[in-house]
Formats: structure tokens, sequence, C-alpha cells
């Protein structure tokens, strides 16, 4: 009988570290090793099944990763950069596999990442939902057919807390797109409008970005020209769906070794 995959959580106290481990809870082939917070939290001490409400699942909530790291395979990180940075050192001091969601780092811990790909099996991806994944694709075929016929504009909106922006999902809507159509989206990007703009130059991604709520995650592209318009949107309803990506992910990346996607995990890359 297969053994089942030992995953470890970190951030558990988070809306994303909560919703994962109900979600590993009923998924038959995976169990909880390890769950982790930061040093000052609340819930250090505390059941990890407690935290999330779910009742007991005798695996004690731990600020330090190097602990315990005998206790897993696979690390899955939805924290803070500099939180998932360290974790990256250890994990690749260890050998041990990462599924990162984290969003909001910057180019060198972006790097820092690809870079770990070489010693370990990590999958990143700013949003790990299948929905999400399939409109990327679209995006690429929509944006390479239309070229530049249209004006692209990126609309996302999420919850109030949310502390990056654009989100991370909106940006690499932004990379999909200028990469099909041949743009650095370091020079073309707009990040909001204000004042006296002038017209619109035809080559810019526009990104406008709307925090309110509880909204979980909505994201929009516009193809715009005079006489029509194509809209590609993805709303997400439920973190659960985020979840579920990763634990796809944790199994997917459980026997290889470089830096992946979800466009990999999925089987998209290459695709269209
Ligand atoms: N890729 C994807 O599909 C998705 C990505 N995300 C991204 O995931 C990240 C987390 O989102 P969300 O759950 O909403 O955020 P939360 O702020 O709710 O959760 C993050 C958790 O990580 C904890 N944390 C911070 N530092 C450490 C540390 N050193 N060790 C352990 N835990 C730590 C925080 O603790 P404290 O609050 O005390 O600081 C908090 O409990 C964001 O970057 C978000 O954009 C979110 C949803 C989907
Ligand atoms: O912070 C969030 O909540 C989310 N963050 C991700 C992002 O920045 O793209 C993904 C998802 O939309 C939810």
């Amino acid at each position: 009988m297969n053994e089942s995959l030992r995953l470890a959580v970190a951030g558990v106290g988070g809306r994303m570290g909560k919703t994962l481990i109900q979600a590993i809870a009923e998924t038959a082939d995976l169990v909880l090793g390890a769950a982790t917070e930061r040093p000052e939290s609340p819930y250090i001490g505390q059941d990890a099944g407690a935290t999330a409400g779910i009742g007991q699942l005798g695996v004690p909530v731990v600020s330090d990763l190097g602990a315990v790291c005998d206790r897993f395979d696979v690390l899955i990180d939805f924290t803070a950069p500099q939180a998932t940075l360290a974790h990256l050192a250890l994990c690749r001091g260890a050998g041990k596999r990462m599924v990162i969601g984290t969003t909001g780092l910057d180019e060198a811990q972006r790097a820092a990442i690809h870079e770990a790909g070489g010693t370990i099996g990590i999958v990143y991806a700013p949003n790990m939902s299948v929905g999400v994944n399939l409109c990327l694709k679209l995006l690429e075929i929509a944006a390479r057919t239309l070229g530049d016929t249209v004006d692209i504009e990126i609309i996302e909106a999420h919850h109030r807390h949310k502390v990056d922006a654009p989100s991370g999902t909106a940006l690499r809507m932004g990379e999909v797109m200028a990469q099909a159509l041949g743009r650095d989206l370091r020079s073309v990007a707009v990040y909001g409008r204000e004042g006296h703009t002038g017209p619109r130059a035809r080559q810019t991604i526009g990104f406008a970005t709307l925090r309110a709520g509880d909204v979980v995650g909505e994201h929009s592209v516009w193809f715009a020209s005079e006489g029509e318009r194509i809209e590609i949107a993805h709303k997400a309803t439920s973190r659960m769906t985020f979840a579920q990506g990763a634990l796809r992910a944790a199994r997917w990346i459980a026997h290889r070794t470089g830096c992946f996607d979800m466009q990999d995990v999925l089987g998209l890359r290459g695709v269209g």
C-alpha cells in the first residue's frame, strides 16, 4: 500500500492556512505532518485542527519549521514574502519540496525561488485555481490573435485585508499577454491613472485595482477596440479552489526536482 504524502502548512492561522488544513483533513491520500505560524502568534501550541475550526488533528502549531523538517515531505506556503524566503532556505537545506502561493515578492525574491529549483522541487504560482490557469492560456491566445488591434486592461478585485497590489494573478496575466505580444511588461504597464493622462497609447497594458469587503478574488481582462470588446473573466467564490489546486500541486511535485508553476501541473504548458 502507498504511504500518505506528508504535508506541512506554513501560516496556519491565515485565511489560506486554515482552508488548507480543512482541505487536507478531507483528503484520504494526504496527511498533515506539521503546521507553523509566526513566533508571536496566539496559535502557537494550539492543535492545527482547532486553529482551522475542525477539531483535533494531533498536530501542534510550532514557530520553528526547522525543528519539524522530519515530519513532512512537501511544505505548502501561503504566507508573506520574507517568511516564504526563510522557509525556502530551510527546505533547500533539508531537501524538502515546496508549493508556494505567496504573492507580492520582488524580482530578487522570485529569482531566489527559481534558483532553489536547481536543488529541490517547487511549484510556485500566484494562483492555484484551475479556472485562472485556463484563463491564462486563453489570454495568451487572445493577445496573440488580436495583437495591436486592441487596448488591453486588467481589472482585479480582492478583500480589504489584501496587502499587495496589483494581485500576483493580475501581474502574471500582464506578463503572459506582454510575452505573447513581444512587449516588455516593465515598459508597457500602467498602474492606475490620474490627472491629465493624455490619450491612451496602444502598446500599454493597464491595471486597475479594487479592494473592498470580503471579495475572494476576481480578475477580468478587456480587449477593446472601436466597435467591440472581448472580456475574459474569472471569479473565485471560495478559497477552497486555491487550496485544492495547492494539494494537486503537492502530489505532482512529490517526485520531481525543478521550479514549476500550475501550467506545468495542469499540463497546459505549450498548449495552444
Ligand atoms: N497562489 C494562490 O492561489 C493564492 C495566493 N494567495 C497569497 O497567499 C498569501 C497569504 O494569503 P492569506 O492567507 O489571505 O493571508 P493571511 O495574512 O490571512 O495569512 C498569512 C499567514 O501567514 C502568517 N505568517 C507570517 N509570517 C510567518 C512566518 N514567518 N511563519 C509562519 N507563518 C507566518 C501570518 O501571520 P500574521 O497574520 O500573524 O502575520 C498569517 O497567519 C498572500 O500573499 C496571498 O496573496 C492567497 C490566495 C490564493
Ligand atoms: O490575497 C488573496 O486573497 C489572493 N491572492 C492571489 C493574488 O494575489 O493573485 C490569488 C487570489 O486571487 C487571492
